[in-house]
């Protein structure tokens, strides 16, 4: 089948559910279900050769490992818990700027002494020495744990596998310890926890990403183009301002010069007629002006882009790379 079209996943409920559908729309991909919000198929108006699927943030990660679906939006948490080769199956295309949140080893503010995970290694084996039991940590997030610990010699635990509300189980006395996500820290305050020094298994966050094991079509290369060159072109705009000055002189290595100290680029070539255009991190404009004027420029515009195209495309180049490669 070398039609098939682009499957692109996005959560369909939950909290990336409207910022994911935020930053398509922002990008010129509105996602629209036609049968209403119940409908989990959908399409991107204006753009053929793709569907959307909506799926919950745990089954986009799932979708994307086993090549379901080409492309997703969800929590990096999710997806190194799901696959431990998420490097060789995947493609991290871009991070949208949401949903962040931290896996961490978290255990009962009550523990004074436990401060980190060599203190926990001492609880562990305190356990198992006067109570004949191991450490037990409530989790959903199983291989990470796995990993974790062990990569800090911690050995003799059980993982009980919980499916919600896992920052209740130390006080329901179903485990000692737990690992889960948290952004603002309220729910493991609530339930009088605290994250180890050293207990930040993860700094997660929402991605984009492209799955290397879904079948690649025409079709679906195509609408993949299509795709990424949207959300490159407002990727670059939110990242830059563009700037205009006009220079007593024309100069070419006044665009050098501003490259080197402000990461600008002239995106239309060397300055004519004195005229310089350039984009510029958001972060360096007030330097860039002040610099410019200096330079003899009397007024300098700035402006924020909607979208900067960029012919190479190098989302879909970084795709193309990876599945020829
Ligand atoms: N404070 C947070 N708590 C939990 N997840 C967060 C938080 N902030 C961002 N996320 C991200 O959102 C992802 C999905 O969590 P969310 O709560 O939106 O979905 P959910 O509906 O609970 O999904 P599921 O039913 O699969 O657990 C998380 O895995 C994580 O990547
Ligand atoms: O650090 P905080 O800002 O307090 O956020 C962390 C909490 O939010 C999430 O739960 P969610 O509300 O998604 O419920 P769920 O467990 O049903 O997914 C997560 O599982 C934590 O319990
Ligand atoms: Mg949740």
């Amino acid at each position: 089948m070398t039609d098939a079209p682009l499957l692109l996943a996005v959560p369909s409920k939950g909290r990336l559910q409207e910022n994911a559908m935020g930053f398509f729309a922002r990008a010129g991909l509105p996602l629209v279900q036609s049968r209403g919000a119940r409908d989990y198929r959908g399409a991107i108006a204006g753009v053929a050769g793709a569907e959307v699927a909506f799926l919950s943030a745990s089954e986009i990660a799932s979708s994307l490992g086993q090549g379901t679906v080409h492309l997703g939006i969800t929590g990096e948490d999710l997806l190194r818990e799901d696959m431990d080769d998420a490097d060789a199956r995947l493609l991290f295309l871009e991070k949208p700027g949401f949903g962040p949140a931290n896996v961490v080893v978290a255990v009962p503010a009550a523990w004074i002494d436990v401060r980190d995970m060599a203190d926990l290694d001492d609880v562990a084996t305190h356990l198992r020495a006067k109570r004949g039991r191991p450490l037990r940590v409530a989790t959903k997030y199983v291989n990470l744990t796995r990993g974790f610990f062990a990569r800090h010699g911690i050995v003799d635990y059980r993982i009980v596998e919980s499916a919600g509300a896992t920052e209740g189980a130390p006080a329901a006395g179903a485990a000692d310890i737990i690992v889960d996500i948290t952004t603002t820290g309220a729910t493991l305050a609530a339930n009088a926890l605290k994250i180890l020094d050293d207990g930040i298994m993860l700094k997660s966050e929402a991605n984009l990403v492209a799955s290397l094991q879904a079948d690649w079509s025409q079709t679906a290369r195509e609408a993949a183009r299509t795709i990424l060159a949207r959300l490159g072109a407002a990727a670059r705009a939110r990242a830059v301002k563009e700037v205009h000055a006009r220079l007593p002189i024309d100069d070419g290595a006044v665009s050098v010069e501003a490259a080197d100290r402000f990461g600008a680029t002239a995106p239309f070539g060397a300055p004519e007629g004195g005229l310089l255009v350039l984009h510029v991190p958001n972060a360096q404009v007030y330097a860039l002006a002040d610099w410019l004027m200096n330079k003899g420029a009397e007024a300098v515009s700035v402006a924020a882009l909607d979208e900067v195209f960029d012919a190479r495309n190098p989302l879909w180049q970084r795709l193309v790379a990876r599945l020829n490669g």
